[in-house]
């Protein structure tokens, strides 16, 4: 093991994601099979002590590509040296709580936390928020940063985007690995929109192939949009293992590169491509290289699509609005 080891800060470590996703990282997942990680857990106190659970259990897989584990309750501790830092502890929404409250309470914790990054992170430090409001909150993190450059905030919306594979996977006969090209647009939330008119399955149109706009419309769009909820009805619990592996996919990703003809989907600040305002943290089809991520341009938005991409767009300026308003940017 000759490279230096990449540090990867987690938060909200101990929680459910944290418990799917740590094993990965460390077994080689996120950043590749010869890539040395060391872990920098971040929890809040009550969380530290089943941390340290999830920490034995790591040592005790003596992973080769493990080369240490922290675990702090300090933000600037947690983010020092991060060259990526994966953003999960989030406060649910519960019972009788407004959106407001819940912007305001996650401000409390994104604004500490982005603020840490801009002190104490490297310089190559790569951020996915994974915790919700996802894209708010990664617009949060990354205001409270100004000296990393904004692009280096992006939000989730890989298990969106995976739904969608699986989803249209299944409705046509074809492989997943046959699927290439499709987009989530906009926000993290049931406004998201899957959109396969420029995705091929094997080559050719999916759109076309499916042929069936009620079933795009009534049924794909709606059963991607609301697949959380729908996991957390059957599992009485959320997306877990599918949420830290669309993290894994996210990263790797973004660090490793698309495939030669596809793209994937990120929430990123916006450029003010295709008329999404820009600074909002939105959902678009992105190719990689190198680290670095770029919009595919180009693409035809027909009128169904510009519909639903504006729709889910408007709630964005909404949250950011409330953002600003509650001076968490
Ligand atoms: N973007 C996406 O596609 C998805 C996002 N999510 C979101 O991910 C988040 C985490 O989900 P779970 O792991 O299931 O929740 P969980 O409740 O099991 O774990 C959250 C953990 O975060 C910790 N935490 C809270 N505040 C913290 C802070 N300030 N610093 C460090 N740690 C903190 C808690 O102590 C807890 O251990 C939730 O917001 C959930 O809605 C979940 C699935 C998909
Ligand atoms: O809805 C939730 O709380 C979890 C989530 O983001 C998802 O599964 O997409």
């Amino acid at each position: 093991m000759t490279r230096t080891p990449v540090n990867v800060t987690v938060t909200g470590a101990a929680g459910q994601i944290g418990y799917a996703l740590l094993f990965r990282i460390a077994s080689g997942h996120l950043l590749g099979a010869d890539v040395p990680v060391k872990l920098r857990l971040l929890e809040i106190p009550q969380g530290m002590k089943a941390a340290q659970g999830t920490a034995m259990e790591l040592d005790d897989c003596a992973f080769p590509l493990l080369a240490g584990i922290d675990i702090f309750d300090d933000p600037n501790k947690g983010f020092e040296g991060a060259n990526v830092a994966l953003l999960v502890g989030a406060r649910p929404r519960t019972a009788g709580m407004e959106r407001g409250d819940l912007l305001s309470a996650n401000g409390g914790i994104f604004k500490p936390q982005g603020a840490a990054i801009n002190a104490h992170a490297a310089d190559d430090i790569k951020v996915l928020v994974v915790g919700n409001p996802a894209n708010t909150n990664a617009l949060i993190a990354q205001a409270a940063a100004p000296d990393v450059p904004a692009e280096r905030f992006t939000a989730m919306t890989r298990l969106d985007h995976n739904r969608a594979i699986s989803q249209l996977a299944a409705k046509t006969g074809a492989a997943v690995s046959d699927i290439k090209r499709l987009t989530i647009w906009g926000n993290h939330s049931a406004t998201q929109y899957p959109d396969i008119f420029h995705a091929e399955i094997a080559g050719k149109n999916a759109a076309e192939l499916v042929n069936d706009q009620t079933w795009l419309s009534d049924e794909f769009i709606p059963t991607v949009a609301k697949r959380g909820a729908a996991i957390i009805e059957a599992r009485g619990a959320s997306s877990a293992a599918s949420a830290a592996n669309a993290a894994i996919d996210h990263v790797h990703t973004w660090v490793n590169g698309t495939a030669a003809g596809d793209w994937t989907s990120m929430g990123i600040p916006s450029d003010g491509s295709y008329g999404v305002p820009e600074g909002i943290i939105s959902s678009f089809p992105v190719t990689t290289k190198d680290g670095r991520y770029e919009i595919v341009q180009g693409l035809d938005v027909n009128e169904f699509s510009r519909a639903r991409i504006d729709a889910s767009v408007a709630e964005l300026v909404e949250e950011r609005d409330a953002v600003r308003e509650l001076g968490l940017i």
